[in-house]
């Protein structure tokens, strides 16, 4: 038996017209990439490289120029293949009046579910996104990274197998994105496939299975993560408390080796990213 992937795209083509030409614009051009059940996935690109409209086509929200995307084995342009799928768009637009309770059960409703199960529902989202405390205050006064993490939960209501996150940390400082980040790993840890798009990277790093990266509209690059970002042939050892003495002899055990060669010696560093985190831990302390 065929082997069912979570999404499955072929040789997608998306063509927009283009107002002052007679040649179409080709936004996508021949991706094609697969996600199995349980992973998580990155595309990423520059702007404008077509990693929204490959969503929105996967999603039935654009019909394919060419090529044809499945969910779960379906047509995604047939309804009922987008029963388990959540959604959360690049620019969420939520009603600024609703509070952060009234916003899921609002969706809640939309989606068909009522009583008891919603409201258990809106609760465990709202624990699981941390804002359980902000559930009574208007949407117009979340920050843009409570809302990005409502639209996280929005996108959760109806315990979809499939989510698609369309930049979930855009404007979000480092702080909320983490939180976002580690929101993601846990869905991970729940078994649910997720379909993101970032300008992150290293986020993508952090919590990605696969990686695709799309430009001018065309897949460049996409695989496993940990093969395509290992250093074929090269071997890294990070080690404490080195004298410099040690190092010396380490340093000429290898210049005797007539196949080795140290490429590179020192203290390995942090990244912006982590400094600015401990940074501001330690200033909140
Ligand atoms: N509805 C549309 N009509 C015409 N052109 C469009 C439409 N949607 C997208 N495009 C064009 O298709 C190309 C790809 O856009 P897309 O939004 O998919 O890029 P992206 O990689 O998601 O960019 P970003 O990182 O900035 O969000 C762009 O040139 C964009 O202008």
């Amino acid at each position: 038996m065929a082997k069912e992937y979570a999404v499955e795209i072929r040789n997608l083509i998306k063509e927009f017209p283009s107002p002052f030409r007679r040649k179409k614009h080709r936004a996508v051009d021949q991706v094609s990439l697969t996600i199995e059940p349980g992973e998580v996935y990155g595309l990423i690109g520059p702007n404008g490289s077509g990693k929204s409209t490959t969503m929105k086509a996967l999603l039935g929200l654009l019909a394919p120029t060419e090529g044809e995307c499945f969910i779960y084995g379906r047509n995604s342009l047939k309804v009922d293949s987008r029963q388990n799928i959540g959604f959360l768009p690049e620019n969420p637009y939520f009603y600024k009046h609703l509070s952060g309770e009234e916003t899921l059960d609002f969706y809640g409703k939309l989606c068909g579910m009522r009583g008891k199960m919603l409201r258990n529902r809106v609760a465990e989202l709202l624990e699981l996104v941390s804002l359980t405390d902000a559930k009574d205050r208007q949407l117009g006064g979340y920050s843009k990274g409570m809302l990005q993490r409502i639209g996280l939960a929005q996108a959760m209501i109806q315990h979809p197998k499939l989510l698609v996150l369309d930049e979930p940390t855009a404007g979000v400082d480092p702080i909320g994105s983490r939180q976002i980040r580690d929101l993601i790993l846990q869905l991970k840890q729940q078994g649910i496939t997720v379909f993101l798009c970032s300008h992150l990277l290293e986020q993508v790093q952090d919590v990605c299975d696969k990686v695709g990266i799309i430009f001018q509209g065309k897949m460049i690059r996409d695989g496993r993560l940990d093969e395509l970002i290992s250093m074929k042939g090269q071997k890294e050892l990070i080690m404490s408390g080195v004298s410099d003495e040690l190092l010396e002899r380490i340093e000429k055990m290898i210049a005797d080796d007539p196949q080795a060669k140290l490429l590179q010696a020192g203290s390995p560093r942090t990244t912006l990213e982590r400094l600015f985190l401990s940074e501001v831990e330690k200033a909140t302390d």
